[in-house]
């Protein structure tokens, strides 16, 4: 199928006029703008990758979209189940309901629980979507063997796991749930080629399956084999010259 087909005709996500400064209140209050007239769209099936130099606002937009940083103006719309909801003026509780239901996060670092079993790691957010067990546990474990976290780990808890198998379960965390809209922030950052190249195959997976997907890839390669559109950050950058 081609990749027009796939796209959906409205965007999951719209960005639209967005400004962020930062205020160092233990600095005088000293403002220092990030972005401004940040605007684009991320519809079902396309990989939008931010670009930029280091300091340009790449991972300040991405926690603007998933509510971790406030925007000072502008909306974050995002097209969910219980209709659109504008991150930018959401309440907290809302913005807690779009994670359950509808954004995933797939960072480079696993917060590892103690003592809890890799598989319940990665199947947790499948089950907290509603899947029933069997369900949850045969697309964790599909997952992890794509990842080649091999089966004997499965059992024991993360914490004591390399840092490489520990970034694989975090993806294959982030991955595990049905998601309208999947951040990912360098979640191949430090991994080998072989696993570069599955995290390739499973962004791709995403997309074929309508799913749309915003990310951070400092690697050039796997960034470019994954970028359905590249969203250039300095050009939005704010009263100032990123480094
Ligand atoms: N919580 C914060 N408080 C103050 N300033 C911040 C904060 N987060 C980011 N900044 C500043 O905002 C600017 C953009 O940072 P950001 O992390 O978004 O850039 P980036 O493009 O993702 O960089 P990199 O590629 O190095 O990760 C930087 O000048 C940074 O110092």
């Amino acid at each position: 199928m081609s990749e027009a087909m796939t796209l959906s005709a409205e965007p999951v996500l719209a960005v639209r006029d967005v400004a962020k400064r930062f205020v160092m209140h233990l600095r005088d209050g000293l403002e220092i703008p990030v972005v401004d007239h940040v605007s684009f769209d991320v519809r079902g099936g396309e990989c939008v990758v931010l670009g930029g130099p280091s300091g340009a606002g790449k991972s300040s937009i991405l926690k603007m979209v998933f509510g971790n940083y406030g925007v000072d103006r502008g909306a974050i719309r995002i097209g969910g189940p219980a209709g659109v909801v504008d991150v930018a003026t959401a309440t907290p509780r809302e913005i807690l309901a779009l994670r359950r239901s509808t954004i995933g996060y797939v960072s480079q670092f696993l917060r590892a629980v103690p003592r809890v079993a890799t598989i319940d790691v990665v199947m947790e957010p499948a089950l907290a979507q509603g899947d029933d067990a069997a369900t949850a546990r045969a697309r964790a474990g599909d997952l992890l063997t794509r990842l080649h976290v091999p089966e004997r780990l499965w059992g024991l808890a993360p914490a004591t796991f390399s840092g490489g198998e520990q970034q694989r379960v975090n993806i294959a965390r982030g991955l595990v749930a049905r998601r309208a809209l999947l951040l990912l922030d360098e979640p191949t950052a430090s991994l080998d080629a072989a696993n570069r190249a599955a995290v390739v195959e499973l962004i791709e997976a995403e997309k074929a399956a309508g799913v749309a997907l915003l990310g951070i890839f400092h690697d050039t390669d796997v960034r470019d084999r994954v970028a359905t559109r590249i969203v250039d950050v300095t050009t939005f950058a704010a009263g100032r010259i990123a480094a």
